[in-house]
């Protein structure tokens, strides 16, 4: 493939790296309803990878495929060289990869650090009975992981709001937390399903600075689902396209732009 001076430069300052996700023939279906049918792409180490398509497209199963939710009735997954083998969300989440939901799970009572904190949860090695207990070696564990959580809370500048109950947030503000709880993993990969859904112009912009600032500063891989083509053209190395389960187009923004089973499928009609 040619990639043209501008693309090139990119990606060598952005350092994508090798595959570190390889999707091989995916299919997985809900009785008679086929959500994915030989689906086949990978990811690259330090890249942003789009998947987009219509509602129903069948992209919201690729992630939960990703993360270990649903186990695919054919394909295989490797992951860092090593074909995965049954794991489940809790597997997927210990080898690294974290995720955020369309719909905002975050516990709407509690504190923005609290939020954020259970997603340490994974990282805490100390019992239930040292913690309850909050003994010598808990409660230095406890410390480090909320110095973690203040680090989070001061990347995405809400530093105002870290005693607020999230409940209490505007949506935007909501999504933010859910992206630093995600965040508080040390995720490899992380995967974001349309992080800026519901969201106005100022609030995408800002989700937008800190998706490319994570990807950046953390080296975090991020594989997203997003409906604002606006966004995902601007900010995404690859983008694979999926309708009615199936894989119509694979490559850069612009290969993508002007794939024409695309446009007539997707783009075209938005
Ligand atoms: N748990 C499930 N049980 C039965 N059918 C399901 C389930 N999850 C998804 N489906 C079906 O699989 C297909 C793909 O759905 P999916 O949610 O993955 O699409 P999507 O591209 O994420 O859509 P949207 O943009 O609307 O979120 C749809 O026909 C959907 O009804």
């Amino acid at each position: 493939m040619q990639m043209n001076e501008p693309d090139a430069l990119l990606r060598a300052t952005r350092r994508i790296g090798p595959v570190i996700l390889d999707l091989k023939n995916i299919s997985l279906s809900f009785g008679g309803v086929k959500a994915l049918t030989d689906i086949s792409f990978d990811v690259r180490q330090h890249e942003i990878r789009a998947i987009i398509g219509p509602n129903g497209a069948g992209k919201s199963s690729m992630l939960n495929v990703i993360n270990g939710v649903y186990r695919p009735q054919q394909g295989a997954i490797i992951h860092k060289g090593q074909q995965r083998k049954g794991m489940d969300c809790y597997g997927a989440a210990k080898s690294g990869i974290a995720r955020t939901f369309q719909n905002i799970a975050l516990f709407k009572g509690m504190t923005v650090l609290d939020n954020i904190m259970t997603g340490r949860n994974l990282k805490m090695k100390s019992n239930f009975l040292m913690q309850a207990l909050y003994w010598g070696p808990a409660r230095r564990e406890e410390i480090a992981h909320r110095v973690k959580a203040e680090e989070i809370i001061d990347f995405l500048e809400i530093q105002a709001i870290r005693k607020t109950p999230v409940g209490r947030l505007p949506y935007g503000l909501q999504k933010r937390v859910e992206l630093g709880r995600a965040l508080a993993a040390e995720p490899e990969i992380l995967l974001l399903d349309e992080p800026m859904a519901g969201m106005n112009v100022e609030e995408k912009q800002d989700m937008c600075r800190f998706i490319l600032d994570v990807n950046d500063q953390f080296g975090t891989t991020i594989v997203l689902i997003e409906h604002d083509m606006g966004v995902v053209m601007d900010i995404s190395d690859r983008v694979v396209v999926l309708d009615y389960g199936k894989k119509i187009g694979d490559g850069t923004p612009d290969e993508v732009r002007s794939n024409q089973d695309v446009i007539n499928a997707y783009l075209g009609t938005h």
